[in-house]
């Protein structure tokens, strides 16, 4: 079942097209990647979605019902998590997920429930102290929990990760992972390695036009294969080859680590043939030969050049 779906979306502001023709959707199951750099109008996109700002074409409906512009109906289905999540931060944490919970219209048994769980899923079952003290990552993890008090049926995350240090990028991704299970995300970023681990879908925004979208695995398999790896027995006859490889005119590169060398080509169904007689002519002992899947970071250059 589609959670979200966009149809022939547009959007201007002052003249100015800033999402044009945008159409995509996202089921059940499913973390959406919608990846763009800065101004490509990823955050325009999610206010319309949310009905906090009106698109000017198009249709956009969550669970089958429509978003209209002011009515935030459709949002008893969503979760949001900005990039900057506020609180009331004179509150703890339980206070703040009950508060949240009592304005949602739950009972007070399913409250006390889900805050227990949900603080245990975030990390922060043990945080007594008010959220005034709290780190970036803890915010951003409440911010989580809160998102999925009345249990959405779509999470949407605005940039979850883009303040944050390596390892609160960790343990944001890792709670995602596990909230991906029961319900569908929508996660809007420019950072790519955070969508290879969590999205299994994507869509590029570039200047308000989704130039590319699908499955992430698809994509990469249907994209340019331009690297080789190749590991030998030991460092030495690595490096032997490694010379040898890169007098090759057709090799744009390679790069040695230990005992494997990665060679980039520019086409793989010849080049690499042809990397394979040399193997054979030198009589290399190889002990790998793959052929690499781009990069989601390769296919975004590719297609937004
Ligand atoms: N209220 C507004 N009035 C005029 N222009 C706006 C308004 N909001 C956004 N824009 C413009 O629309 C374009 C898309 O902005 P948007 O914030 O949606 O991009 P984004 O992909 O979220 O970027 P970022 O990653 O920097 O947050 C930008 O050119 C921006 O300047």
């Amino acid at each position: 079942m589609e959670i979200l779906k966009l149809e022939h979306v547009k959007k201007n502001f002052g003249g100015l097209p800033v999402i044009q023709d945008l159409s995509f959707s996202v089921s059940e199951s499913s973390v959406f990647g919608l990846i763009g750099k800065n101004g490509a109008g990823k955050t325009t996109t999610m206010k319309m979605l949310l009905g906090f700002l009106k698109s000017d074409a198009g249709e956009i409906k969550v669970c089958g019902e429509k978003v209209a512009y002011g009515d935030t109906k459709t949002n008893r289905h969503v979760g949001y998590l900005p990039d900057v999540p506020e609180f009331y931060s004179y509150m703890t944490p339980v206070e703040y997920l009950r508060l949240c919970g009592e304005i949602s219209g739950q009972k007070p048994r399913p409250i006390r429930k889900k805050t227990e769980e949900l603080l245990a899923l975030v990390g922060l079952e043990n945080s007594n102290r008010k959220i005034s003290g709290f780190s970036r990552g803890m915010k951003q993890r409440l911010g989580i929990a809160q998102a999925l008090m009345n249990e959405p049926r779509l999470l949407i995350c605005d940039e979850p990760t883009s303040a944050l240090d390596p390892v609160g990028r960790k343990e944001i991704l890792d709670i995602l992972s596990i909230a991906g299970k029961q319900t569908a995300i929508l996660i809007s970023t420019h950072i790519l390695s955070d969508v290879e681990r969590l999205c299994d879908h994507i869509g590029i925004l570039d200047d308000g036009k989704l130039v590319l979208q699908g499955k992430l695995s698809d994509i990469k398999n249907s994209y340019r294969h331009s690297s080789l790896r190749i590991a030998l027995a030991d460092q030495d006859s690595a490096a032997v080859l490694a010379g040898k490889l890169a007098n090759l005119p057709f090799v744009s590169a390679v790069e040695a680590k230990e005992n494997s060398l990665t060679v980039r080509l520019e086409d793989m169904a010849t080049e690499g043939l042809k990397i394979l007689e040399l193997l054979l002519r030198e009589q290399v002992f190889v002990l790998k030969y793959e052929v690499l899947e781009p990069s989601l970071e390769d296919v975004f250059l590719e297609v937004i050049q």
